[in-house]
């Protein structure tokens, strides 16, 4: 007959689905009853109508049904007690973190972790499109990406990675980022209520960022990509005295007035000690899709502006695309556009020299 060992072994293999880690570790595992071959058991989840509580219960019996003489499972789906969330948190996310430290240092399951900012002198040149077509195509490679939504003025990501309806699971003042193909994420938009408008000043984005780190549980990861706000603000600052190590690619479109308030915003990010990965100028260009010519819509030059009076280089030219409304640029690995980024992802791992990957699919 089947024993208790034997469940629990079977059970080690399941994880809990947003804090990757295994449900017998996690101690929500209860109440098994072994008659014969039929086992029967409860689930304890941290929050009620947990949305997963399908997926654990699934991954539970498939687990089971592999043991060599169990036929039939029972699941019982139960919650947890304050007291034992409480404990579920801790084990989760290590004794509490002393925020006085730099952010990096709180993160000591990510010793190894690189930072990347992306920066912008003005809005509208497409960083937070550069941001998440990046961190998909790092993902891709099978890197484990963070991102964090920096940009308080407009937080766009949640929409780009079409996520503005997910919510982080906050448990017990731990927060689980919300996950989109495999890339973890975490905006102000799923903190204030309803598109209300938020009235930033300088230490905000710090406090904010510190909250981001030490509240949020993100798990192993490899590379945090940190979308952040246009312009030369204190922001660039903040990041630097957070995040001393952090690296930072600068966004611009061809236009020359663009590509001069992005030098301004290279420079404070070599001033503060960044150093610039290289520039990324979109829209670059418009491919006509009959012939394969290639049409500067926006002019020419301002690329190679900002890398020259930066010392570093363009590492991607990002073609033009016809969205239509509604569509956000966030594109297919065999766009035109997703070509570009799997390139720019490569070079940027080869840069950062982040580890070799096996490939994902996605
Ligand atoms: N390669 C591209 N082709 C066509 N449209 C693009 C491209 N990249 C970005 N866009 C569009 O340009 C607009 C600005 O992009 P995005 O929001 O990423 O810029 P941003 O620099 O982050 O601006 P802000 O800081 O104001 O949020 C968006 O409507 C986006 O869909």
């Amino acid at each position: 007959m089947v024993n208790q060992d034997q469940v629990l072994d079977a059970l080690r293999k399941v994880e809990d689905p947003e804090v990757h880690r295994s449900i017998v570790d996690l101690d929500m595992v209860r109440n098994i009853d072994i008659r014969g071959s039929h086992v029967s058991l409860e689930i304890v989840l941290t929050i009620r109508g947990c949305p997963l509580h399908t997926v654990i219960e699934e991954d539970v019996r498939r687990a089971l049904g592999e043991v060599p003489g169990i036929k039939t499972v029972d699941v019982k789906i139960g919650h947890m007690t304050d007291e034992e969330r409480k404990r579920f948190a801790e084990k989760v996310r290590g004794p509490q973190q002393n925020t006085g430290q730099p952010l990096s240092e709180l993160l000591s399951e990510n010793s190894g972790v690189v930072f990347l900012a992306i920066a912008s002198g003005k809005g509208g040149v497409g960083k937070s499109s550069v941001t998440a077509n990046l961190a998909r195509a790092l993902a891709e490679m099978g890197y484990r990406v963070g991102v964090v939504d920096a940009d308080i003025y407009g937080f766009s990501l949640p929409a780009i990675f079409n996520a503005v309806d997910k919510k982080p699971t906050v448990i017990d003042e731990m927060i689980l980022p919300v996950e989109v193909e495999g890339i973890k994420l975490i905006s102000m938009h799923y903190f204030v209520p309803d598109n209300s408008p938020v009235v930033w000043r300088g230490p905000m984005l710090g406090k904010m960022l510190r909250t981001f780190f030490s509240q949020v549980h993100w798990g192993k990861l490899d590379i945090v990509l940190l979308d952040l706000p246009p312009g030369t603000g204190d922001m660039a600052l903040d990041v630097h005295t957070l995040l001393p190590q952090c690296k930072e690619i600068i966004v611009t479109t061809p236009q020359l007035e663009a590509a001069e308030v992005a030098v301004r915003a290279g420079i404070m990010g070599v001033r503060t000690h960044h150093e610039i990965v290289g520039v990324v100028e979109n829209m670059a260009y418009f491919e006509c899709p009959g012939c394969g010519e290639r049409y500067p819509i926006f002019g020419e030059g301002g690329g190679a502006k900002v890398a020259a009076a930066l010392q570093t280089e363009v590492i991607a030219q990002i073609p033009m695309a016809i969205l239509q409304s509604g569509q956000k640029a966030f594109f297919g690995k065999n766009s035109s556009q997703g070509q570009e980024y799997a390139l720019l992802a490569e070079r940027v791992a080869r840069r950062l020299h982040l580890q070799e990957q096996e490939q994902v699919q996605i």
